[in-house]
């Protein structure tokens, strides 16, 4: 199976020089969109591809950086393509999504919801989903903005994303320890306090063998200062495509890329 990651952006929801940290996986061909901020279009737009070139989006909890771009997925696909791609998201998050983010400029008339924009495809934590043929994932709920439900994802068993989190070191030494987690891309707060964020003094004091797993995205615009200071921790660049099989084992082979 061919599974790779491309970050359309690594940046926190204030960076300029990154664009807001939104994941392209391809999986043998068909494509997911993790997160679509505000930056995605014109993201999307850069590495050549349109909205019609996706199969499905995945949210993991209702903020600019995750979901302002998409607005203009869904006029995109209704006005332009004529066809309704797949949306995934937390069965808590689906009325709030269209609630209090969507409505507003999608509603055209009063019966308009999210299932005339999307295939819903609303997903429970805590059980394992099919996105694609070949990617399955897990919502597990993550600490981000105390009484605000946020997700983190566990694909195919082995790969843990973070949605964006605080740090909880307990959380990813069980998910290595007792979930057999070997690849972690982590958001990073690169100067502290981490409020809301983990930060990455708190991400420094991290064991090696969790460490040599983890990738730091969701970073600040001084991110070059920092390039050599992450530990045993290694910086996702965006947009350069990952190949997910060969990161897997980059802490045993110190293959990277
Ligand atoms: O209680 C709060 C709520 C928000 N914020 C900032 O707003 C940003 C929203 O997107 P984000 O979640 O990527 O990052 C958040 C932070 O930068 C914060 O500092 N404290
Ligand atoms: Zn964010
Ligand atoms: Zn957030």
């Amino acid at each position: 199976m061919d599974m790779k990651v491309q970050m359309l952006g690594t940046g926190s929801a204030f960076a300029k020089a990154f664009h807001n940290n939104n994941a392209l996986f391809t999986v043998d061909g068909r494509r997911l969109l993790v997160d679509c901020g505000i930056t995605a279009p014109k993201a999307l737009h850069e590495l050549g591809y349109s909205f019609n070139d996706l199969d499905a989006v995945l949210i993991t909890h209702i903020h600019g950086d995750h979901i302002g771009g998409l607005e203009e997925f869904a006029f995109q696909m209704k006005f332009i393509y004529g066809r309704k791609p797949t949306l995934y998201i937390a069965d808590t998050l689906a009325e709030p999504l269209w609630e209090n983010s969507l409505k507003g400029g999608l509603q055209q008339n009063p019966s308009d919801t999210l299932s005339d924009y999307f295939v819903l495809r609303p997903i429970a934590e805590g059980i394992v989903h099919e996105l694609l043929p070949g990617l399955q994932v897990e919502l597990i709920a993550t600490n981000h903005i105390p009484n605000k439900a946020n997700y983190s994802l566990l694909f195919n068993g082995f790969f843990f994303y973070s949605g964006d989190i605080v740090f909880d070191g307990e959380l990813l030494e069980s998910l290595v320890s007792k979930r057999g987690v070997q690849l972690i891309f982590h958001d990073c707060q690169l100067h502290p306090p981490g409020v809301v964020h983990a930060c990455l003094s708190q991400l420094l004091t991290l064991p090696a063998h969790i460490q040599e797993r983890l990738y730091l995205m969701h970073y600040g615009d001084d991110q070059p200062e920092f390039i050599g200071r992450t530990g045993l921790m290694r910086f996702i660049e965006q947009q350069k495509t990952y190949e997910l099989a060969r990161l897997t084992f980059a802490g045993q082979s110190g293959m990277i890329e």
